[in-house]
């Protein structure tokens, strides 16, 4: 099954990514989805390379955001599409079933569907404002968050939902209390002064029931 915590790069340049990226490698992150926004294709495709031996080193998964296409041509485990982009099912098509192909949600029927279109898992946000996207979609909090867990509950609907957005170490309990699967972060692992304590505290918490 999938690692319950995916870190989201950040970095303007391909050096301040690979270096984000390998410290979060370093510190315990094996799941790293590749976030590099308004880039040209060289750079993008240049930085892909390194994200993808770095991951192959650290035997992380490595996932691309928003191009499907770049994901495919550096043989990345997946790639993560957000509700504007490339379709699930036609991600699918391209890809084909071996690879993780994970999608934006922010309401329940974008989760059903997405689970019609073969998605793997869905990114459900924003719990909270974050200033590392822009346009966020509506903030769902934790009772958003409840509520759309309950329901798919109700609709006997099984996918792992991982929530984003402004989540910080003391939201994993409260969020994993509402049937989320995992968490999705970028800032507070970027910005962190000491990752690896910060990664194992969070593991700790989202892995608290499996361990019990
Ligand atoms: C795990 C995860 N969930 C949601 C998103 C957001 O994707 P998207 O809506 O396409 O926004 P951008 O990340 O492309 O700005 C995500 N990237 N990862
Ligand atoms: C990339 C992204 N997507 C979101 C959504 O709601 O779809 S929120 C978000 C930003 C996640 O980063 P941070 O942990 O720094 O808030
Ligand atoms: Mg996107």
């Amino acid at each position: 099954m999938y690692n319950k915590l995916q870190y989201i790069s950040q970095g303007n340049t391909i050096e301040e990514q690979l270096y984000n990226i390998h410290q979060a490698l370093d510190a315990g992150c094996n799941w790293v989805q590749m976030r590099f926004k308004d880039q040209s294709f060289k750079d993008t495709f240049t930085l892909a390379e390194g994200v993808k031996s770095l991951c192959e080193e650290y035997l992380a998964n490595f996932i691309v955001n928003d191009d499907l296409h770049l994901a495919e041509q550096i043989a990345a485990d997946g790639v993560h599409l957000g509700l504007t982009d490339t379709k699930i099912d036609e991600a699918r098509a391209i890809l084909g079933t071996t690879k993780i192909i994970g999608g934006t949600a922010n309401t329940f029927e974008d989760i059903e569907n997405h689970v019609k279109n073969g998605c793997d898992y869905i990114g459900l946000g924003p719990f909270r404002f974050t200033a590392t996207k822009e346009k966020l979609s509506p903030i769902l909090g934790l009772s958003g968050y409840f509520d759309i867990l309950q329901k798919m509950k109700k609709n006997k609907i099984e996918i792992p939902v991982y929530a984003i957005g402004g989540i910080t170490l003391r939201d994993v309990s409260p969020l994993m209390e509402t049937g989320i699967y995992g968490i999705a972060i970028s800032g507070i692992i970027t910005e962190s002064t000491e990752k690896e304590i910060l990664i194992q505290q969070l593991n700790e918490k989202l892995y608290a029931k499996a361990i019990v």
